[in-house]
């Protein structure tokens, strides 16, 4: 394997291996995306495999957040910094990340630290060659040249509301923050952040899973079609799927 270092201390190593299946999966704040990806890996028993032999792997955006600078963290730290708009994101590594992948290279993606508005320093997720890689985050198909990497694309649809009151408490007890600055942050950067850049890329998406992760006939459907993939059955894009909302 030969390795090149990126700017973010990703290393990349070629393997020569097999071409994943790329989905995205994209949603707003708390709509569920890392759990309906929970879901698909423990569907296809892949959840309890150690890392070098899963069929299936998943990897955040958040993992592509830029560095800030020493003013912007102090901004962040007041929730004044804007972590939902497009320019919060490093482009260019998730494309790179994304292509090294579809290579069939070994590639290493940092962790991304909420309490510290950085990557980790001692942490870092190495992807092997694997049949499915599946991609979240809540701008995954704002990127042009990102989005049309996906071989199918999933958009978690859930009410605004239920986001809410999921993002409060998980933002509280996980990402070190208190209910003032949740909300703040909220009513100022990811709610019209949300309408002006993520709604927007629904439009984009294969399948529209309605509720997230209740809803088990999507999942079970999604993970159905995986199956097909991992054993052999031919992957065109939209072959099964075509536009359609699973309600
Ligand atoms: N269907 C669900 N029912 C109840 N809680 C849920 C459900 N889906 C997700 N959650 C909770 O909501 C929070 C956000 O979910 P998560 O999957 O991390 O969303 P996202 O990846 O879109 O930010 C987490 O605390 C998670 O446990
Ligand atoms: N330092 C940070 C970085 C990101 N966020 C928020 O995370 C949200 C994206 O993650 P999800 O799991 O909710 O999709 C996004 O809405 C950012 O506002 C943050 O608060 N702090």
């Amino acid at each position: 394997m030969s390795d090149c270092r990126l700017s973010n201390g990703k290393i990349n190593g070629s393997e020569g291996g097999k071409t994943p299946f790329l989905i995205g999966v994209a949603g707003g704040t708390a709509s569920g995306k890392s759990t309906v990806c929970k879901r698909i890996m423990e569907k296809l028993g892949q959840a309890e495999i150690d890392n070098r032999q899963r069929q299936v792997v998943c990897i955040s955006q958040d993992s592509f957040y830029r560095e800030l600078t020493p003013s912007e963290i102090a901004k962040a730290e007041k929730g004044q910094f804007n972590f939902d708009h497009p320019d919060a994101f490093n482009e260019k590594l998730i494309k790179d990340a994304l292509m090294d992948i579809l290579a069939g290279k070994i590639v290493q993606i940092p962790i991304y630290d909420y309490k510290n508005h950085a990557l980790k320093k001692d942490e870092i997720l190495t992807i092997y060659p694997a049949d499915v890689v599946l991609f979240e985050g809540i701008l995954v198909f704002y990127f042009p040249e990102v989005r049309k990497l996906f071989h199918m694309k999933l958009f978690v649809d859930t009410d605004s509301d239920t986001r809410l009151a999921r993002r409060v408490p998980r933002d509280i007890k996980e990402r070190g923050r208190d209910l003032d600055q949740v909300l703040n942050q909220y009513m100022n950067f990811v709610k019209p952040a949300f309408e002006e850049f993520c709604f927007p890329t629904k439009k984009f998406a294969d399948v529209i899973i309605p509720r997230g992760a209740d809803n088990h006939v999507a999942i079970d459907l999604i993970v159905h079609h995986i199956k097909d993939i991992l054993h052999g059955k031919p992957k065109k894009d939209n072959e099964f799927w075509g536009n359609l909302p699973l309600h």
